[in-house]
């Protein structure tokens, strides 16, 4: 607003009262460097006139010092421009700003400005938190769309491409070209939210379904942040509950640092690392992948063979399983891995498709202001696997259910899972009599063989894979279409886990769950499972008694006898039916002897 045209020359400027109110009403720089001359626009040394009206305007820190000649047309028009310009940075900035105006009447105009300040700040402020507003709306409807859910503080804002990785992350290139070379179009939910809060160098615990992208979603920031390979020994570890897990995890790892430099290392027996390690070796890598009894082995050397003294992030793959207890879990394992991982920028990340409850309060208790995202429902099933239970009557019946599944016919590669390896021995010979090309894998199985096998099957040479619970979690075969649990599984968290291992990266799959009597127990934890991933169940299912956690207990530690899996022969049915009936014959002359005694008593 040019002010000056508005008084008309002429006005008795005083300069000194114009100072004091100035000062009061803060709007003029009170620097005492400057005196009154170098406030003169016109280039001339005067001491405390004040320059005729027409010639005084605003002045903006940048052009305080500069003399400005008295304004022809031009400099008029340029003086308007530097005013409107001026009030436009006025209304930006917050006010490091100096305005000299007339007095008199120009007070109002002051506080006619100042307030014009004031509603334009205040307009501000009300427009950005309106912009904040609406932007927080907008993450909430993305994160609503993808099933995203977050608690904590601060939470940084999902990304919704991978372009997103480089514009607002400054991702390499190279690794956006890893990304797309593994045939990643877009990053799943679990990725969209889980890489902005590790590259924000958040603690995280991450739940999400079977098969959604958990490895790619930390192993992402771990190589953004990780910048390149530097000889300060390791900086990441990842932990998997399985060697074949670790190994998929290592290979998926090679594959997004391809190009990138890092030395990433796999555990592969830690006799052959205590003595190939030393201290010296062990400074080159970056990356160490491996299960925590391996790793545990090797710190506890005397001295350590590997240090983590800088591990900058932690990730516990598979969390739920490495925090159980007994002689099937790894939480002493891991207590000791967590502790060894002690340097001062370390951070953990927790990564699960189930999160048992008392996890989750660990979580909460010993991460630091840690960050928990839960894809969809808590410990749910894939919703891309159709779930079917088959009442098998008995042990025997299962193989019958079995054969009837081949003869159907069904499309490999399948996996068919037992509770022991002695019972996968059993069906490996009944199924090899059969005729299909099956194979089977579990811990009595050499590394050499359990490796052969995994890559059969990965190629397509073996259609039927017979596994115990060591395939259970993680593995990532390529396009599993049928999961067949031939035994019941000893947990609503195994069956996730086992049934995970088909319809995963969206594609769909069918899973088929044998039950007999015996496995009444745990049947209404498996139908809820199936009802909350939207498949039909009978409803006298979701009826039958929870078990108690006693009987859950036992469940988990010990499977429950059955009979051996072997063909029952037609001359040996032949046999037991004519022995059942002899018995029936017996029990039914003697109902009648004792009901001729009591006749005859009366
Ligand atoms: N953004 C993506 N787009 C397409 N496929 C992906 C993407 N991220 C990962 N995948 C693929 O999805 C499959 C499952 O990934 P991954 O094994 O990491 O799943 P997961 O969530 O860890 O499963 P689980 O809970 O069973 O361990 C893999 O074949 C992987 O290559």
């Amino acid at each position: 607003m040019d002010i000056f045209r508005k008084l008309g020359a002429g006005a008795k400027f005083d300069f000194q009262r114009f100072r004091q109110d100035a000062q009061k009403l803060k709007i003029i720089k009170t620097d005492t460097s400057h005196n009154t001359k170098s406030l003169d626009f016109f280039g001339t040394n005067q001491n405390e006139s004040a320059p005729e009206p027409s010639s005084v305007e605003k002045v903006s820190p940048t052009t305080q010092n500069e003399t400005v000649k008295e304004p022809g047309k031009k400099r008029k028009r340029k003086l308007d421009d530097e005013i409107e310009d001026d009030s436009n940075e006025e209304s930006e900035s917050d006010g490091e700003y100096t305005e000299l105006q007339l007095l008199g009447s120009l007070r109002s105009d002051i506080k006619g400005d100042k307030s014009n300040v004031k509603r334009k700040k205040k307009k501000k402020k009300v427009s950005a938190s309106k912009l904040k507003e609406q932007h927080q709306e907008k993450i909430n409807h993305f994160r609503n769309q993808h099933k995203i859910n977050v608690y904590g503080t601060d939470i940084p804002d999902p990304v919704e491409s991978f372009q997103q990785l480089c514009d607002e992350h400054v991702f390499s290139s190279k690794i956006i070209e890893n990304i797309s070379e593994s045939g990643y179009k877009a990053p799943t939910p679990i990725q969209m939210q889980a890489v902005p809060v590790m590259l924000a160098g958040r603690d995280i615990m991450a739940c999400a379904p079977t098969g959604s992208g958990k490895t790619a979603a930390f192993l992402l920031p771990i190589l953004h942040q990780l910048k390149g390979p530097r000889k300060l020994g390791f900086r990441a570890l990842v932990l998997a509950p399985t060697r074949e897990l670790a190994q998929q995890t290592y290979r998926e790892c090679l594959r997004l640092s391809e190009g990138l430099g890092f030395r990433v290392h796999i555990i592969e027996k830690a006799e052959t690392a205590r003595k190939k390690f030393g201290r010296k070796t062990s400074q080159k890598f970056d990356i160490l992948i491996t299960t925590p009894n391996r790793l545990v082995y090797l710190i506890q050397q005397e001295p350590p063979v590997i240090s983590l003294k800088n591990i900058e992030w932690l990730v516990i793959d598979e969390s739920d399983k490495l925090f159980e207890e007994g002689k099937l879990g790894f939480r002493e394992q891991l207590g000791a891995i967590y502790k060894a991982c002690d340097g001062p920028s370390v951070r953990r990340a927790m990564f699960s498709a189930t999160f048992a409850h008392d996890v989750e309060e660990w979580c909460k208790l010993h991460l630091d202001n840690v960050v928990q995202v839960y894809i969809g429902a808590r410990n749910s099933a894939q919703n891309t696997i159709q779930q079917e239970l088959v009442f098998c009557g008995s042990e025997s019946g299962k193989l019958y259910a079995f054969r009837n599944i081949i003869q159907k016919g069904f499309e490999p590669p399948v996996l068919v899972f037992v509770q022991s390896k002695e019972r996968a021995k059993e069906l490996f010979h009944e199924l090899i009599y059969d005729g299909v090309n099956v194979d089977v894998i579990h811990a009595d199985r050499t590394q050499k063989q359990r490796d052969n096998v995994v890559k059969s099957f990965r190629s397509g040479h073996i259609w039927v894979l017979i596994c115990t619970e060591l395939m259970g979690r993680g593995i990532d075969f390529k396009g599993v279409n049928l999961v067949i649990n031939y035994d019941f599984p000893n947990s609503a968290v195994g069956y996730i886990h086992r049934i995970g291992r088909t319809g995963r990266a969206g594609r769909s799959g069918r899973a088929v769950t044998f039950f007999t009597e015996n496995d009444s127990v745990l049947l209404r934890s498996i139908a809820n499972v199936m009802k909350e991933a939207g498949c039909p169940v009978p409803e006298y299912m979701l009826k039958i008694n929870k078990p108690n956690k006693k009987q859950k207990r036992q469940m988990s530690q010990t499977n429950p006898d059955r009979k051996t899996i072997r063909t029952v022969l037609k001359e040996e049915i032949m046999k037991s039916r004519l022995k059942r009936q002899n018995m029936n014959k017996r029990k039914f002359k003697e109902r009648q002897q004792s009901q001729k005694t009591k006749t005859s008593q009366t």
